[in-house]
């Protein structure tokens, strides 16, 4: 049987440019990276959207920008510049449960409404040498939602959809309705992808074998938690603990390293960014090497911690 894609999600401060090179780098498996949304603010691009979005700044094979609009109009604007990068291939969110957003009509805010939704889509013919893929959830109130866009959906050129099996209400709740989510891809003409609580080689082992349609499978927070779980289910084999933790301090250290040299705002920026990432990283991890990982005020204290715990398995 085929194996499936491994598509890494977009996760907002986490998954820019330095990550993904440094996963690339040591881990890899994925076939395809996304960047996290890239939105319209106060008049343009925010800086920080524009250097994760630039080629020199970007070291995986096959990355796909994703931006997030309310409208056509909106999208039009963020993909001129998308497009001036020389990307062939956008993402538009409609899954971002985030309320300040939702409340604008964007992300998982545009579901309930079909005819907005159309109206976004609008700008799929507007670009017609990019191809488009969403990523959505089953619905903001109910996953009824997502049976009502099947239309709109099936007669838009996309490459894919993404589907986060859960509602926005339940933002990262609860449990995945995998019978909504199989409804909704056993009437969708495009290639599907499954996203949700996806954590280990046996649940992909155990999608691919139960949803053989499926194009592929993303993985977020699951593969932040442990990074060898797409190239060990690509090999087919399991790497051994010193090698997945020697891979997992390589990637730290050039994730460290990076912003090391580019953060300006000193030490207490430094940790707060890299303390980030020890939301979601190896969560098995000795607990008291964890709780000090979070405590540290000193980068000196915060490198011994993050070593003996990567090195204590
Ligand atoms: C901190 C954080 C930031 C996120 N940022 C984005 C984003 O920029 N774009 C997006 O489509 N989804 C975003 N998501 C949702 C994830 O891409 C993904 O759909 C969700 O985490 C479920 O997948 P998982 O269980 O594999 O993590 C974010 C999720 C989290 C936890």
């Amino acid at each position: 049987m085929e194996r499936l894609k491994i598509y890494m999600a977009p996760l907002q401060g986490l998954t820019e440019a330095p990550y993904r090179n440094a996963f690339e780098k040591h881990f890899g498996g994925v076939d395809v990276y996304y960047t996290p949304f890239i939105r319209w603010e106060h008049g343009g691009l925010r800086r920080k959207d524009v250097r994760d979005l630039h080629p020199d700044a970007n070291k995986v094979g096959h990355l796909v920008p994703q931006i997030i609009a309310a409208s056509a109009e909106e999208a039009e604007l963020i993909l001129d510049q998308v497009v001036s990068y020389g990307y062939q291939e956008v993402d538009l969110n409609m899954g971002c449960a985030f309320p300040m957003l939702v409340k604008k009509g964007k992300g998982c805010g545009l579901l309930p409404e079909p005819e907005r939704v159309r109206g976004l889509l609008q700008v799929v013919e507007r670009y017609p040498d990019i191809s488009f893929s969403v990523k959505m959830r089953l619905g903001y109130e109910n996953a009824a939602e997502c049976m009502e866009l099947l239309p709109v959906l099936n007669e838009t050129r996309l490459s894919r959809v993404v589907v986060h099996a859960r509602t926005g209400r339940q933002q990262y709740k609860g449990v995945c309705d995998r019978e909504a989510f199989l409804r909704f891809a056993r009437e969708c003409r495009h290639p599907v992808v499954y996203n949700g609580d996806v954590t280990t080689v046996e649940f992909l082992s155990e999608l691919q074998r139960g949803m053989p349609f499926l194009e592929g499978v993303m993985m977020g927070r699951g593969l932040l938690a442990a990074p060898w779980v797409a190239i060990e289910y690509h090999e087919g084999a399991a790497w051994s603990m010193e090698r997945r933790m020697s891979s997992l301090r390589a990637l730290h250290a050039d994730l460290l390293d990076h912003y090391v040299q580019t953060l300006e705002g000193g030490e207490k920026q430094l940790l707060t960014k890299m303390k980030a990432f020890w939301e979601y990283i190896y969560p098995e991890g000795d607990r008291k090497c964890r709780k000090k990982i979070h405590k540290v005020q000193k980068v000196a204290d915060y490198t011994q911690a993050v070593f003996q715990l990567l090195s204590g398995y």
